[in-house]
């Protein structure tokens, strides 16, 4: 079992020293993406290791309870069981990691995968996502209305004003009483990182299941901000000996990307890292090609889109 992080003080003197060399991290990002897993059956492997790192997310306006149904539905059988006979992976419980949906349906998925037996945890957003721009007690409130209603995990959106502002001690302050209010259920910290500016500010703002976007803002998850993500990660372990999980979401929708983001984890971070508990890809719409890949993978063709449900 995996401990939790018990956190630390904040050491202001380290926040303000922190510097990122922007080159370094460009050509950093540069080089993971040039990596390459090169054999067919290796890059299957990758990829059905990204499905169980998934969070699958449905945030949308218009989401109900039927549209919540069928992504507890595809989250428990995200690959279509012949092909994972084919692939001799049919026994192994391939779920996705989690479904996340708004608080308000995390009572319709909770019902969904209970009806259906299955144990995956439910991830909600919280905390006046995606902005954030809502009174404090309010945000707290409402993380404590999702775990109410059955939510394991809580992806909170930071207060970006305060990052922006560097008002640090009343940033982590925040998030301190977030975490509280969470409770047993476990918590990740979306950084909005298309909205801090800069690398600095990315790697201040970095506390605990660093998670790199809501999905809303007009950049996401990119691997530049992942590196300087990873390497705050990096230096807290190296510091508290504590394993802090990292959730790239955003914009993230096709299987080879996926397998950069496990390259990204396993170059940077090392094996350990490659775990749902401390990885995961936040994301709507990447199940859907992976899935489509390893048909191809499967079939030696592509699929039709009656083939895969929901694909
Ligand atoms: O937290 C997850 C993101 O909102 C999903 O973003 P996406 O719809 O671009 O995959």
């Amino acid at each position: 079992m995996f401990a939790r992080n018990a956190g630390m003080n904040l050491d202001l003197e380290w926040v303000s020293k922190v510097r990122v060399n922007t080159q370094a991290v460009l050509k950093r990002a540069q080089q993971i993406q040039r990596c390459k897993v090169s054999k067919k059956q290796w890059q299957a492997a990758w990829q059905l290791k990204a499905v169980t790192c998934i969070d699958l997310t449905t945030l949308a306006g218009d989401d109900t309870p039927s549209n919540v149904h069928r992504l507890c539905m595809k989250a428990t059988q995200p690959i279509r069981q012949d092909l994972l006979k084919s692939m001799d992976m049919h026994d192994k419980g391939i779920t996705t990691a989690a479904v996340c949906v708004y608080p308000s349906r995390v009572a319709d998925a909770v019902k969904s995968l209970k009806a259906a037996n299955s144990s995956l945890p439910v991830a909600s957003v919280a905390t006046g996502f995606p902005a954030g721009q809502t009174p404090l007690k309010t945000r707290l409130e409402e993380v404590q209305l999702a775990v109410k209603d059955g939510a394991m995990e809580i992806d909170i959106v930071i207060n970006r004003t305060l990052a922006l502002t560097g008002q640090w001690a009343a940033l982590y302050d925040e998030i301190r009483q977030f975490r509280e209010a969470c409770g047993d259920a476990h918590m990740k910290s979306i950084l909005a990182v298309g909205e801090l500016g800069t690398f600095t500010n990315v790697y201040k703002a970095s506390s605990d299941f660093i998670k790199t976007s809501t999905g809303k803002e007009s950049v996401n998850a990119t691997y530049p901000f992942a590196i300087v993500m990873v390497r705050a990660i990096r230096d807290y372990y190296l510091r508290t000996g504590h394993m802090v999980g990292f959730k790239p979401a955003g914009g993230i929708r096709t299987a080879q990307e996926s397998v950069v983001w496990l390259t990204l984890m396993k170059e940077e971070l090392g094996d350990e890292w490659l775990t749902p508990h401390l990885f995961r890809l936040g994301a709507s719409s990447l199940l859907a090609d992976i899935e489509r890949q390893i048909y191809h993978y499967v079939t030696g063709r592509y699929a039709a889109y009656h083939e895969l449900p929901m694909a």
